[in-house]
């Protein structure tokens, strides 16, 4: 009997992509890992080290070095590609945008020469203007490129309503939408208790928030992480790994990933945070809330800025 593995190609194994590599055979999603990265040395090193702890993972995986055209028949190629050491200028990811887009543009291509068809997970910041500029340059169906976008972000907001409420996050729905960056907001008219509207629950002080602070918690966590450590490591591995595994597994969970929007939300041709059905399809259906009219306006105001961001990195592209 044959039986199909389970590939996934990780392209850039510094602090993000190791990582995700290690999550992907410790949460027992991969069979194979094929390890990409411009750093040759690197990547014989994170090779030998994710191999050496095999032995305690739920199950064998292999990990293997890969250049990019062995990642052909890959199912799944996550993108943690850059150089984090640019955000010590200040704290905006948009610090990343130049380096970025060159990378991608550069290596995507390299990839799909070798006929790639499975799905592109993006990590690399800025993550909703990347996830965009790989849908493009790799011509896959835009559905098969999706970005964490606010995966990592909501998970933060979700700690906190958890922390307030003392409540197991499976019991409620919260989630940030928008723009995996400062642009990004707390969608508060869709957060739930068990199906309860958090309306409902005025009276009870348990779930009154200060909206303020935790979408200020939420937007600002990745920076009271960098701070200390000069990146940031296990939130978005976990995150990362996940996206991979509920596409693996063909789950159709709804979470909040940057997909690409035809129509809804009264956008096109763009990519942004919202919640969206996730399986082996990738972006399989993206979910659309009728915001009231001041978080729409946020909305729109988040496709502004990546908008602006994807303009200024076909700009460096096109530049001489
Ligand atoms: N979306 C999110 O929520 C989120 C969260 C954390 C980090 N990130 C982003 O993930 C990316 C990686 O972060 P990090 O901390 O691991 O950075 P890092 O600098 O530690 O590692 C980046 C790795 O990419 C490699 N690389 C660069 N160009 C490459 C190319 N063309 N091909 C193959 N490999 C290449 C580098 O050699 C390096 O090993 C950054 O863009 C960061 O901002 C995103």
């Amino acid at each position: 009997m044959k039986i199909k593995k389970r590939i996934v190609g990780v392209v850039g194994v510094g602090h993000v992509g190791a990582h995700v590599a290690f999550n992907l055979g410790m949460m027992g999603i991969a069979d194979e890992v094929r390890i990409c990265d411009v750093k040759e040395q690197k990547v014989i090193s994170e090779v030998q080290d994710l191999n050496d702890a095999v032995s305690y993972m739920p199950n064998h995986v292999i990990y293997v070095a890969s250049d990019y055209a062995g990642l052909k028949d890959c199912d799944v190629i996550v993108n943690a590609s850059g150089d984090i050491s640019l955000l010590t200028k200040g704290n905006t990811r948009d610090l990343e945008l130049a380096n970025s887009v060159k990378q991608v543009a550069d290596f995507v291509p390299k990839i799909m020469a070798g006929g790639f068809q499975g799905i592109f997970v993006n990590i690399t910041n800025p993550c909703d203007v990347i996830s965009n500029l790989i849908a493009e340059t790799s011509g896959l169906p835009r559905q098969r490129v999706v970005g964490t976008g606010t995966l990592l972000d909501s998970s933060r907001l979700i700690h906190s309503i958890s922390a307030q409420t003392g409540l197991d996050a499976r019991g409620f729905t919260a989630f940030m939408l928008g723009e995996h960056g400062n642009a990004q907001f707390v969608a508060w008219s869709c957060v739930s208790f068990y199906g309860k509207p958090l309306a409902d629950f005025s009276g009870d002080a348990t779930f009154r928030f200060d909206k303020e602070d935790l979408q200020r918690r939420a937007i600002d966590g990745g920076w009271v992480t960098f701070r200390g450590k000069q990146c940031t490591e296990y939130g978005i591995a976990s995150a990362g790994a996940t996206l991979v595994r509920t596409i693996l597994h063909d789950e159709k969970r709804i979470i909040p990933v940057s997909a690409p929007l035809r129509g809804e939300y009264g956008q096109q041709d763009i990519y942004c945070g919202v919640p969206a059905v996730i399986g082996a399809d990738g972006v399989e259906r993206v979910i659309e809330y009728k915001l009231p009219p001041e978080e729409a306006a946020e909305f729109a105001r988040c496709c502004d800025t990546i908008r602006a961001n994807i303009a200024k990195g076909n700009e460096i592209l096109h530049k001489k």
